[in-house]
């Protein structure tokens, strides 16, 4: 793949137990979201397994036009590899949990120690994969 965005879901309702839907805060986000990455060339979305996680991606596909995928939240390794595998000239983003995206942005390729925690809601990671050597990554925060 060419590019790989990379963002946890957005704001979701604390009180609404053990696989929550975003607040409406995070609908606000995830459309803003959307907005920033709409000239961003995206052409396919994955979103994990969780319900906060697949409604930010439903919100940011929709909004983009693009074709959404689901993976199991813990199925990463072969989200990744089934991406590196059909989508190589592909842009794509990935809607993760703030748990696993450290482990995906290593896999991707990125050496730099990166902790996403619960009350991250407003990272914007770009990777982009180097044939010859550590991807190149930049981590950006909405305002
Ligand atoms: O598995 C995880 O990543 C965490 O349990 C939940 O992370 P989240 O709050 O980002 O969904």
């Amino acid at each position: 793949q060419e590019k790989v965005f990379l963002i946890r879901h957005a704001e979701e309702e604390l009180l609404s137990g053990a696989n929550p839907k975003l607040s409406s805060e995070g609908r606000e986000r995830a459309a803003r979201y959307a907005s920033m990455l709409r000239d961003a060339e995206i052409d396919v979305l994955f979103s994990s397994s969780t319900v906060r996680t697949q409604e930010t991606g439903d919100i940011i596909a929709e909004s983009l036009g693009v074709p959404s995928h689901s993976f199991n939240k813990y199925g990463y390794g072969e989200m990744l590899a089934q991406v590196e595998a059909q989508n190589v000239d592909d842009t794509i983003l990935i809607v993760g949990n703030s748990g696993t995206i450290p482990t995906m942005l290593r896999l991707l390729g990125v050496v730099e120690e990166v902790k996403v925690s619960k009350s991250d809601y407003d990272n914007l990671f770009l990777v982009v994969p180097n044939d010859n050597g550590p991807s190149q990554f930049v981590r950006l925060r909405m305002p």
